[in-house]
């Protein structure tokens, strides 16, 4: 069995329970409070600005030059394209600022920071997996479930269901795949737990943003 497929198994559950938080429930249904999306793109935002920086360690340390060029276009994509939606969404939304970090994104981003910087290279492309993997997955599930043509969250809906982003996804699967393949069974194991607390931080990320959690 590949090593997607068996890290995969071990997430189901939590990401099923990430298909029925109120986040997403409500996101799909178009009620999700205004507030509560805003609060989420700002941290996005700043959450998107992270990412790219962790993906451009990575692409920097890849052993294969092919795989640099891959994690270059996805550092490139995190802050520029996905940075479009933000600003859409900033002006369509009344949002000025992105504000402070808030505990779930400063947190998450920290650790991929260093994942990408300190830890072997093949445990940095697992911890960026479920950021790619799980919105893929969440995105496809939104989309065929919707249950209104009149959401306004259609765009961000729109965004990760399209081909081109399922294209990039099963790359990045694929890249983990080899990488893991070819390296030793510690790393191995490690690239698992890694990938394991990112996928729990996709789920924090969410129920931060419902419950407006804040620095007190
Ligand atoms: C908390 C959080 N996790 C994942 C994504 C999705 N995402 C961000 S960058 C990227 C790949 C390159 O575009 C993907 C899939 C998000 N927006 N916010």
């Amino acid at each position: 069995m590949k090593w997607s497929e068996s890290t995969w198994q071990q997430i189901e559950e939590r990401y099923e329970s990430i298909l029925t938080m109120p986040f997403i429930t409500e996101l799909s249904d178009g009620s999700l409070p205004r507030e509560k999306f805003q609060f989420y793109m700002a941290q996005d935002s700043l959450y998107l600005e992270h990412f790219g920086r962790a993906l451009s360690l990575i692409a920097a340390r890849a052993h294969q030059i092919r795989d640099t060029l891959e994690y270059m276009r996805y550092a490139e994509t995190a802050i520029v394209v996905e940075n479009a939606l933000h600003e859409f969404y900033f002006d369509d939304f009344g949002l000025t600022e992105r504000g402070k970090m808030q505990p779930v994104c400063h947190h998450y981003v920290h650790f991929l920071k260093s994942t990408a910087a300190l830890d072997p290279v093949e445990v940095g492309m697992a911890a960026v997996l479920p950021c790619f993997w799980i919105y893929k997955k969440v995105g496809d599930h939104i989309y065929n479930n919707l249950q209104s043509d009149n959401n306004p969250y259609q765009k961000w809906i729109d965004t990760y269901g399209g081909e081109e982003f399922a294209e990039a996804v099963q790359k990045a699967i694929d890249i983990c795949d080899n990488t893991a393949a070819e390296t030793t069974p510690a790393i191995r194991e490690k690239m698992t737990e890694a990938f394991i607390t990112a996928s729990i931080m996709e789920y924090h990320f969410w129920e931060a943003a419902y419950d407006l959690k804040m620095w007190i």
